[in-house]
This record gives C-alpha cells, structure tokens and sequence, in this order.
C-alpha cells in the first residue's frame, strides 16, 4: 500500500516559510513583486492565474496583473514584456501558458529578461540548469523534487524514468533528477515496450498527457510515482495521467491529482520570485 504525498500540504508548508522570508525582506522596506501577463480568457489558465495572485497576496508578495485580449497583438505584448523587462520595482514576469494561436509563444518567452523570468522558460535558464549555473528552475519540476525530498525518498543512485519530454517539465524534470545522482531515462511516445521501460523505475514520473493512461502494469512493485497531469474524468472530477486506484496498491508513495504536484508549481513559483529579488539587490 503506498503513502500518499499530500502536496497540498508541502506547498502550504514551503509557503509558510517563504512568508516569513517576505516578512524578513519587509522590515528592511524591501517588496517583492511579481507581474502576471495573461492573455485571453482560457478558463483553467484564468483559475491558475487567480491561484497565483491569491498566493502572492497571502505571502505579501505584491502582484501586478494584465489581463490582455484574446486578440492582442504580439507586437503589443512584447511591447509590455520590454517595459515590465525595464521597471526596477518589477522582480518576476510570467505569461500564463497557454498562448492564443496567433502568438509565437518561444518569441515571447525569449523576450522575457532571464534575470526575472521566474518560470524559467528562457533558454538562458534553460541552459543554466543543464550545465549547473544559477538561473530559475521551472516550478512544477522543481516542486517535484521538493515533493520527494520532503517525503524522505532518495534520488541518489534510484532508477528514475520519466515519461514525457516537454521543456516545461519533461526535459527540465530529467535534469534535476541527473543532478540528484538519479540513473535517468526518458521515456516518450515512440518509446518501444513502454511498459518494459517503466517497470525498470525506483521513481516514475508521468507527464504523458493521457487521462489515467499508467496503471499497475507499468509500475515496479514499491516504486515511487509522482503524476503531472491535469485532466477531467466523466464524471467532471479531476484526475491525472495515472490510474490512482490501480496504482495505489503496488506504489510505495503516490502523489494525488488534484493535491500532488499542482500546488508545488505555484509554491516554487513564489520561491523564484523572492529569489530574484535578493539576487537583484
Ligand atoms: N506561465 C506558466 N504557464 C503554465 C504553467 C506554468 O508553470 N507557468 N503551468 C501550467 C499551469 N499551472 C500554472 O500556471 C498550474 C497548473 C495546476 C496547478 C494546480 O494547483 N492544480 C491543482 C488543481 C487546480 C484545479 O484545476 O482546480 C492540483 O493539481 O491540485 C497550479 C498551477 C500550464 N501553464
């Protein structure tokens, strides 16, 4: 039977603690604040995007927000990417994820300044993380190894293989992973005998994209599973990319969908942003 890791209460753990690290910065009449773009009106991003700024609020961090057209320019939104890249009181810029069709998203990204891109999307960070140097280390993968480091589940020398190969958690996942002394591999859609692959893993870390696609067939017995997706079963409920019911017998530690990985990207996000301002200072 596995241990359920509660991310929800980790993330309110991390938040306790980075509150009191604003609270620090404040008596030295130091403010952190972060700028959240969001453009359109997708209805997950709009709930994400008031998580974000609830948070903020609840740490003492102080957030602008911008809510853009759905048919705004790129021109105009890079247009306010530059002017947020040049405001000295300005410490984070983030552009909620998805972007509407007509905008090149890596464009956008790249015109975030690395020093404040506290997603960790730039290739700047992007590069930093692969070859060890300071940057910002996107929030989901780093609340992934926060989420196992505090559930006292060892990476040094673990079989690790992580299904998936996105930039924003796949690939930076696998990184962080290699950085613990992890043996690392990942798995993706042309990926031969999946199931022959995952079953190899100490620690499994799913980020496929397909409603409670991973069961108890692809999970090695005492294996530690930590599921990234987001989706909606029939019943409207939501549910990840892996079948918790068939899993949670066979695992040694699971984490839930809703309560397991999500709240750890908006913790770490809020990290990242305390962060760039101590560097900036
Ligand atoms: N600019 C960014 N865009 C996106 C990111 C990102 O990190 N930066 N990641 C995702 C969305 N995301 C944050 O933006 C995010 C997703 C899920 C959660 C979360 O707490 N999920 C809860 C369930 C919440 C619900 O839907 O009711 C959970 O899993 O318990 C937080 C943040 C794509 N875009």
């Amino acid at each position: 039977m596995a241990k359920r890791i509660d991310g929800k209460a980790i993330a309110a753990q991390i938040k306790e603690e980075l509150k009191e690290q604003v609270q620090q910065l404040a008596k030295d009449n130091i403010t952190v604040t972060l700028a959240v773009i969001q453009v359109g009106q997708d209805p997950a991003s709009c709930v994400y995007v008031r998580n974000k700024q609830r948070t903020c609020e609840e740490l003492g961090i102080h957030s602008l927000s911008y809510e853009l057209e759905e048919t705004t320019s790129e021109e105009k939104l890079l247009s306010l990417i530059q002017e947020l890249n040049a405001r000295e009181d300005v410490d984070g810029i983030l552009v909620q994820l998805p972007l509407p069709g007509h905008i090149n998203e890596k464009d956008v990204l790249n015109a975030i300044d690395p020093a404040k891109d506290v997603d960790g999307f730039h290739p700047y960070n992007v590069g930093a993380l692969s070859c060890g140097e300071e940057g910002f280390v996107p929030g989901t993968p780093a609340g992934i190894i926060e989420l196992l480091k505090r559930s006292d589940i060892r990476i040094d020398g673990k079989e690790c293989v992580v299904i998936g190969r996105s930039n924003i958690v796949g690939k930076p996942i696998a990184q962080l992973l290699l950085a613990e002394n992890g043996t690392v591999t990942i798995a993706h859609s042309h990926t031969v005998n999946l199931k022959e692959v995952t079953k190899r893993a100490d620690i499994l870390v799913v980020a496929i994209g397909k409603r409670q696609m991973i069961d108890a067939e692809y999970v090695k017995p005492g294996a530690a599973v930590i599921d990234v997706g987001i989706h909606r079963d029939e019943a409207n409920h939501l549910c990840g990319d892996v079948d918790y019911e068939s899993v949670f017998p066979v695992a040694s530690a699971i984490t839930p969908v809703p309560g397991g990985v999500g709240p750890m990207t908006i913790a770490m996000l809020m990290k990242n942003c305390i962060e760039s301002r101590r560097r900036r200072l």
